[in-house]
């Protein structure tokens, strides 16, 4: 397998807190191991409560003067860091792919994704407009200013360690906030080396912090107990979602959550099938099934089902499983070997239920963190595989008869981030639209994720939005004056 060589200069091991890198105070360390081989890539800092009280303190210390600059002067640091971020793409492709195990091609990607983000709240950080709305009176005069919200804390997941950082990042420095961000613990090194950079873009000293640590509890329960911080932002998974929201409750901060979902994508009979198996495979596959927004039940209407299974699984073996970092690979590994065994028991149940596998169906000799890319045919609503988040390579495929059992089987569920749908009936696109209960649809199409839009679900996937001018509402405080006397 290929050697891992990653960028010297971009590794960092240390916590990055107050323009300072540094040790855990006991110097106790934790290893990063690559998914692919068990690797040790890194030993960082394996920081605690005492570290991460320091982290918010220097973003309190950080905040006045970081909030008094002016908008432009705010814009021009991140426009900077979006430069560094673009010249060091390949290194920090690299680096993903070696703690996250994406193929290099999508990490690559990953990274001009949330490079984008940085993009974007350079511009709209000078957009940030208040109101002078009608007075009640003659004497009165009725101001809104939009303020930032404070010291933001942020918790994010180990499969975009790179892209989820700079999407929260980007909108809340932009609007003035300072911000402590908590990355995975199978993935740090991405979000270091996003702050080195983010250093040498001019950032000032505590507005932004990053710590680590092998307890996740224990950093979150200094980030979300602590009154500094008046905002949490969160991607995961909706279980600790839910903790996180009530840990925030005892302080009243405000919450932007991006949890779990369970994709709906729907293939109508007047559909275009060959773009709707392209479409499902980049909706499905995409970093081995491992995002939120993933296509997690193939509903496929019964006059094209067989059709569409036959294409997909035909599509599907193509697939070169292996390590991300060779060029010829197309599919990594899963994050770890428990995500396998989860990922096995689904499919092994709808199995046991009556469903087929067309393709694939078990892990792999590659590695314990391997599974195969798969396709089931013959799935039911009643199977764990329509229940739940899958996050793995796994496509089942379901069966329905009408628009309106399409809409009932897409909509049952707790989830609420992401549907797709293929059709090209005008009329039925404006009423499934419509009908779905999601926070995002694509309509002949998969690709939906850009900083221009407003990114984030309903239900129990979440609330707040992330990207487009939409974004920076969860960084902002709105402040009326009522000025009298006139
Ligand atoms: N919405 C999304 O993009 C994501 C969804 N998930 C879902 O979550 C499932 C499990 O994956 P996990 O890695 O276990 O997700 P997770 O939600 O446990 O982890 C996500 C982040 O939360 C942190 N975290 C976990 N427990 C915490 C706690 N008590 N206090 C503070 N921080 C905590 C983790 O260190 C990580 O930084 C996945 O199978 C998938 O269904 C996971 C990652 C991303
Ligand atoms: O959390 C995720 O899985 C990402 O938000 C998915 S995306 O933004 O890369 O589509």
């Amino acid at each position: 397998m290929t050697e891992t060589k990653l960028a010297s200069n971009l590794l960092q091991q240390q916590a990055y807190v107050n323009g300072e890198w540094i040790d855990a105070e006991d110097g106790r360390r934790f290893e990063i191991r690559n998914p692919v081989d068990g690797q040790v890539l890194a030993k960082v800092a394996d920081c605690g409560v005492a570290e991460t009280r320091r982290a918010i303190e220097a973003a309190e210390a950080a905040l006045p003067d970081w909030q008094a600059q002016t908008a432009k002067a705010r814009a021009d640091i991140l426009r900077r860091w979006f430069d560094l971020v673009m010249q060091h793409q390949d290194a920090l492709a690299a680096l993903l792919t070696a703690e996250q195990g994406k193929v290099l091609s999508e990490a690559k990607g990953e990274i001009a994704y949330g490079a984008h983000y940085l993009e974007w709240f350079a511009e709209e950080a000078k957009r940030i407009d208040g109101d002078i709305l009608a007075a009640p009176s003659q004497d009165q005069r009725v101001l809104v200013l939009k303020r930032p919200v404070g010291v933001v804390a942020a918790i994010t997941p180990w499969n975009f360690p790179n892209a989820m950082l700079a999407r929260k990042v980007a909108a809340a420095l932009a609007v003035g906030c300072t911000f402590v961000a908590k990355p995975a613990k199978e993935t740090p090194l991405s979000a270091l080396a996003l702050a080195a950079l983010g250093e040498e873009a001019g950032l000032p000293a505590g507005v932004f912090n990053v710590v680590c640590g092998s307890d996740s509890s224990v950093i979150g329960g200094e980030l979300t107990a602590n009154p500094i911080v008046r905002k949490l932002t969160f991607t995961g998974s909706t279980a600790t979602g839910k903790k996180l929201m009530q840990q925030c409750a005892d302080t009243v901060k405000r919450t932007s959550m991006e949890l779990g979902g369970n994709a709906p994508f729907i293939v109508f009979d007047d559909a275009d099938l060959d773009a709707a198996v392209a479409g499902a495979m980049a909706a499905k596959f995409r970093n081995a099934g491992q995002t939120c927004v993933c296509a997690n039940r193939l509903l496929v209407h019964a006059d094209v089902y067989d059709a569409f299974v036959d294409k997909l699984s035909q599509e599907t073996e193509k697939f070169q499983l292996g390590n991300g970092a060779d060029e010829a690979v197309t599919m990594g590994p899963l994050i770890r070997p428990s995500a396998v065994d989860s990922v096995q028991a689904i499919v092994s149940e709808a199995l046991e239920a009556g469903a087929v596998a067309t393709v694939g169906g078990q892990g792999s000799e590659l590695g314990d963190c391997f599974y195969q890319p798969t396709v089931l045919r013959d799935c039911a609503p009643s199977m764990r595989c329509f229940k739940e988040e899958i996050f793995g390579p796994v496509a089942p495929v379901f069966k329905f008869e009408t628009e309106a059992e399409a809409i009932q089987l897409a909509n049952d569920t707790e989830f609420g981030l992401a549907a797709y749908f293929y059709s090209r009936d005008y009329a039925r696109i404006w009423r499934v639209s419509e009908a779905l209960d999601y926070g995002m649809v694509g309509i002949n199409e998969a690709a939906i994720s850009n900083p221009m839009a407003p990114f984030g679900g309903v239900k129990e996937s979440g609330h707040g939005r992330e990207g487009s001018k939409y974004g920076v509402d969860d960084y902002i405080e709105t402040k009326y004056l009522c000025m009298g006397g006139l």
